[in-house]
């Protein structure tokens, strides 16, 4: 249906000023603004009466009941057969619930009049989600089939980037839990926050929830809840149409399942039972009504009649410009069969703009997020990169100080590096078969460097402190090469070999005599050099020194 407008470009309602109903002074004041810091709860609609009868299972509490599942059960209506949940963290002899067990539960996040719903991370993936658990157990099998309906809604829905979209789900210990993207806050929750929105907002909002709308009424899909808590923000500041829980299908027999609505949002032609899509483009309106203007929308009484006999009161229209008027009064019109409709809505050369406008903001944000999540990525890669070359930097600059500073024949010309007077305590002492089998000692291996001196004579290791001579010492990984022989002698075995350049190793730490003897007491034959450079061993033999231990004996080799 076209818009309402004039010659002018106007709608009639802008520049006529409205008759004013001789009650209007009794009509004014069922009309409220919002009242600013009002609890999240006032707004839920109300419960269903409570049962006079108990439930069966109260009655009969032992008897098998088919749609009390003991386990956990997948919820689908694509394929026929229930299939059980599967996720690699689901431990079924653990007493968890899966939703206990596969999320993390991060806080709620709202209450309907059918479930809570909870922001959680899905353990399996790392991601955040909604997750709605229905309040109360299933009181039966109709009940569980009343309940389990709102999946096979969501499932019909499809994806559309303007509905909230669905990923599983499940029933457990006769309840319902549905899972589905998070979004940052229902628009009612925004509007509680930060007031009434600003026209701009209001447009843009407008045009994503009528191309969800959209989508919706191509599939022959009535929402039939359509109200600012059923509405979803993004954390991309799209709105979504979420909540599918009374939407129904035109002309698949579901009408007479067809639930009311809150009261506020409600067409007028529903208390007649005309069920149409033209229901679900008042409920927007009466959405859009309320946080373009801030009112308290009356649920009942002469404020309720006068809004849906076409009546907009001047005092919270007054602020809103004539092409907003006039879309709202369209979306408004009593008449299910001349109100507009959301093809002609987003025809509208006003929606139309704001349609072009939105796309090209949300088309550059998008652009926006994906180039900085490149830059990102970017960033990252050339950190480690430039770690990556710092360390082989760090490496060759030590491979090369080394091999610059290893003599010839290290026991015919000893290593300026080493103080021979410093290694008198340590020359008798020699690596022996068993050394790796010896126990780690308490004692801090890395604080004082020694190097392993090789006799070629003896075939003995003799290490040697060099804590005052060597600062260079310290990012040397070969350092100790001066040590080791490169023709070591026949009786020299590739064992003690191997195990001498693991000692060079600059995690190698002279042990003080007086540390080792303290320890005498718990064992006093260990009070002996050997074990010491043993215990050193053990403590160079680190992954990080391997590197080292094989370039050496490559070294060595050649
Ligand atoms: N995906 C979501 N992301 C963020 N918040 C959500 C999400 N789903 C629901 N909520 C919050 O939980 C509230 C209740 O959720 P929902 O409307 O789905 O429950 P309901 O019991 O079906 O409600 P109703 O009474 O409208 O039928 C919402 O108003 C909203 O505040
Ligand atoms: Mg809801
Ligand atoms: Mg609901």
């Amino acid at each position: 249906m076209p818009l309402p407008q004039d010659a002018m470009g106007d709608s009639p309602l802008s520049r006529t000023p409205i008759p004013v109903p001789a009650f209007f002074k009794d009509a004014e004041c069922s009309f409220s603004r919002k009242r600013q810091g009002r609890p999240f709860c006032y707004t839920l609609p109300p419960r269903p009466p409570a049962k006079s009868v108990p439930p069966i299972s109260r009655i009969f509490p032992h008897r098998y009941q088919s749609w009390s599942q003991p386990r956990p059960q997948s919820v689908s209506f694509r394929s026929p057969e229930q299939q059980p949940l599967h996720s690699r963290l689901y431990d079924e002899s653990r007493r968890e619930l899966f939703f206990e067990q596969c999320f993390q539960r991060i806080c709620k996040l709202g209450r309907g009049s059918f479930g809570e719903v909870y922001k959680v991370r899905s353990r399996e993936d790392g991601r955040l989600y909604a997750v709605k658990r229905s309040m109360e157990h299933f009181r039966g099998e109709s009940d569980r089939q009343r309940k389990l309906a709102e999946v096979q809604k969501h499932e019909r829905v499809g994806c559309h980037p303007n509905l909230v979209r669905f990923v599983q789900a499940w029933e457990e210990k006769r309840r319902l839990y549905i899972q589905t993207e998070l979004c940052e806050a229902s628009l009612q929750q925004h509007c509680e926050e930060y007031g009434p929105l600003p026209e701009s907002k209001v447009w843009a909002f407008l045009c994503d929830l009528l191309r969800g709308l959209h989508h919706l009424h191509q599939r022959h899909l009535l929402h039939m809840d359509i109200k600012p808590a059923n509405i979803f923000l993004s954390s991309h500041s799209t709105c979504k149409l979420g909540d599918f829980g009374l939407m129904l299908e035109l002309g698949c027999g579901s009408l007479s399942d067809a639930q009311e609505g809150d009261p506020r949002y409600m067409a007028p032609e529903l208390l007649d039972g005309e069920y149409t899509k033209a229901a679900d483009v008042f409920s927007l309106g009466m959405s859009i009504l309320e946080i373009a203007c801030n009112m308290e929308l009356p649920k009942g009484g002469e404020g309720w009649q006068q809004l849906r006999q076409g009546y907009l009161p001047p005092e919270f229209t007054a602020s809103l410009s004539p092409e907003l008027l006039s879309v709202l009064t369209a979306m408004l019109e009593p008449d299910h069969k001349k109100r507009a409709t959301v093809d002609s809505l987003l025809s509208s050369p006003v929606l139309r703009r704001v349609a072009m406008w939105r796309s090209f903001i949300l088309n550059s944000q998008a652009g926006i997020n994906r180039a900085l999540s490149v830059c990102q990525w970017l960033l990252s890669f050339l950190v480690v990169l430039w770690m990556g070359v710092t360390w082989l930097a760090h490496w060759l600059l030590g491979c090369w100080n080394s091999s610059s500073k290893t003599p010839s024949s290290p026991a015919s010309t000893p290593t300026p590096l080493i103080d021979s007077s410093m290694s008198s305590d340590w020359e008798d002492d020699s690596l022996g078969d068993d050394v790796f089998d010896l126990p780690v000692k308490a004692a801090s291996p890395r604080s004082l460097p020694c190097i392993l001196q090789y006799h070629e004579g003896t075939g003995d290791l003799h290490t040697q402190n060099n804590i005052q001579n060597s600062p260079e010492v310290f990012p040397c990984p070969s350092v100790g090469n001066t040590s080791t022989p490169r023709n070591p002698s026949p009786e020299c075995s590739i064992r003690s070999r191997k195990r001498s350049l693991l000692c060079n190793s600059p995690n190698v730490s002279r042990i003080s005599q007086e540390s080792l003897c303290s320890d005498e007491s718990s064992s006093p034959s260990t009070c002996h050099s050997s074990r010491f450079v043993d215990e050193d061993c053990q403590h160079a033999f680190e992954p990080k020194n391997l590197l080292s231990m094989f370039e050496n004996v490559s070294m060595e080799q050649d």
